[in-house]
């Protein structure tokens, strides 16, 4: 079986390659850039949803050696208690639902919610905040705030394995 992400990002990779080894499914993967047709930095659920929709529908189209194909992204969302990460993921297969899974929230510090408030992307604002490059391919804001406890991969592994868990029930289901 071949499961196709949407994505170059290390950290979404890292989540894709982690959950097949996990799960010990025989399966291999492949990956391309997709784009998530929405804002570059979303600033809700169905937002989120529709990027993570968008890239994971576009690299199914694109791979058809793919039997599935995954699509994750990463976003914000304004609530009564300030402003959270939201992360999303779907699952696209030929000729059925799209599958969606969300993954762990947690609140971003004022000083950084201010900032997306103002225009800026979370990557490049976190990058200033840590003194460090990259850390969307690396811990992520939640490894950040979570003192490494929860980083960005554990965190997209838990959404891939969201996504498979569905897959296999529909696909035990209709077997
Ligand atoms: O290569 P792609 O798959 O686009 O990965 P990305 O990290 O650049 O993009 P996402 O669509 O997942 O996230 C939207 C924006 O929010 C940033 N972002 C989201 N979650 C983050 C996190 O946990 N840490 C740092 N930046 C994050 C990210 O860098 C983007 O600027």
């Amino acid at each position: 079986m071949i499961i196709a992400l949407g994505s170059k990002n290390k950290a979404k990779l890292k989540a894709v390659e982690d959950t097949i080894e996990d799960l010990g499914m025989k399966a291999s993967f492949i990956s391309i850039e997709s784009p998530s047709g929405v804002s570059s930095q979303p600033f809700s659920d169905e937002e989120t949803m529709e990027g993570a929709a968008n890239r994971a529908n576009f690299c199914l189209q694109q791979m058809n050696e793919a039997e599935i194909a995954i699509g994750l992204e990463g976003g914000v969302i304004e609530t009564p208690f300030g402003l959270f990460l939201c992360n999303w993921g779907a699952l696209a297969e030929r000729g059925k639902e799209t599958l969606f899974a969300g993954g762990a929230r947690i609140k971003l510090p004022e000083e950084i919610a201010e900032r997306l408030r103002a225009g800026e992307e979370l990557g490049p604002v976190m990058d200033d905040y840590s003194e460090s490059q990259g850390i969307n391919h690396k811990e992520g804001a939640i490894g950040v705030f979570t003192h490494g406890l929860v980083d960005r991969a554990t965190m997209f592994s838990h959404i891939v394995k969201l996504l498979i868990g569905q897959y296999e029930k529909r696909k035990g289901s209709s077997s």
